[in-house]
């Protein structure tokens, strides 16, 4: 069964990847993830210049349909990964490098940094962080959207993808896209988690997390609607050449095949790999190809983004 997928000339031998902020904050659990069974690749922690230490108190919780969480972008900072990077030599599974600066300024002068750097891997531009106090989602901002990649392209040369938000209306999937479109992207990934949901301890009556007064970002089974949507309205309106990651709500190989058929290209997993850890990734897998032979497929090319409508 072949589970190849490629994105800028990079070449994907399996499909799977971690979601970036999931598994990925320290070279320990970066290595993990490149020595596990079922990854053909693997995304840092979303990097900002300096290192920081996020949002204070408890800030992750899972849920019965997933997880909420407002890690508030604790990461090593910039060279910490850029370090990593550089002794980075597997040539079976590409690195993706993620930044998520709290400004514009911030995202260009990282952009610049690795732009002078050695880094030969991919580059994933967060618009979506959205739990940073006082910090709007970029991608919910179509203007600055446009303006961040606008002065971006003007220097960066190295394969750069785009990790958006959820949208909600179709409006918005065309906006969106309108505004990728006319950008050399390799890739989107949809979606990160759904902003500023909010979940109650039926215990105490209080909410699940400390930050923000409980409102945090949610993930797993009750996202995977939406993220089937914007995984799909996008491969609909975006350019042949964006390829698309899909992530949000995989738990089963049917996950993974649903995202496929929907359009993805790759498709990274966030919270079922914090409930699993790494293994997860080699279950997944397993699971996947138990159903392309349900279907007698063997390859991904022979089911990607064939979603078929009733009418
Ligand atoms: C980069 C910050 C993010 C965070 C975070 O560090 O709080 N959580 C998410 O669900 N998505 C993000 O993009």
């Amino acid at each position: 069964t072949n589970l190849t997928a490629s994105i800028a000339g990079f070449h994907f031998q399996d499909l799977l990847l971690n979601a970036a902020g999931v598994h990925c904050e320290t070279t320990e659990e970066l290595e993990a993830l490149r020595k596990a069974t079922g990854t053909g690749a693997l995304i840092t922690k979303s990097a900002t210049p300096k290192p920081r230490p996020g949002n204070s108190g408890l800030r992750y919780q899972d849920l019965p349909l997933g997880s909420i969480n407002s890690m508030g972008l604790p990461n090593q900072g910039l060279s910490y990964y850029l370090d990593y990077a550089n002794h980075y030599h597997d040539q079976q599974k590409p690195l993706f490098l993620s930044i998520a600066g709290l400004t514009q300024a911030d995202n260009l002068a990282m952009l610049a940094d690795i732009q002078a750097s050695e880094f030969t891997g991919l580059v994933e531009l967060n618009l979506s962080c959205p739990n940073v106090p006082g910090k709007p989602q970029t991608g919910y901002d179509f203007e600055a959207t446009r303006q961040i990649l606008t002065k971006a392209f003007t220097f960066f040369t190295k394969p750069l993808g785009v990790k958006l938000p959820p949208y909600f209306d179709l409006a918005h999937f065309d906006q969106i896209a309108a505004i990728l479109n006319a950008f050399p992207l390799a890739y989107v990934n949809s979606i990160n988690s759904v902003g500023n949901g909010l979940m109650i301890d039926s215990k105490t009556d209080t909410v699940m997390i400390a930050p923000k007064g409980g409102f945090g970002g949610l993930g797993g089974a009750m996202v995977k609607a939406t993220a089937l949507a914007n995984v799909h309205g996008l491969r609909q309106r975006l350019n042949p050449t964006i390829k698309v990651i899909g992530t949000g709500g995989v738990q089963s190989g049917r996950d993974v095949y649903d995202l496929i058929l929907a359009g993805a290209d790759l498709v990274a997993v966030g919270t079922s790999l914090h409930q699993e850890g790494p293994a997860v990734f080699q279950r997944l897998r397993s699971e996947l190809i138990a159903e392309m032979d349900r279907k007698n497929y063997t390859e991904v090319d022979q089911f990607r983004n064939r979603l078929q409508t009733l009418n």
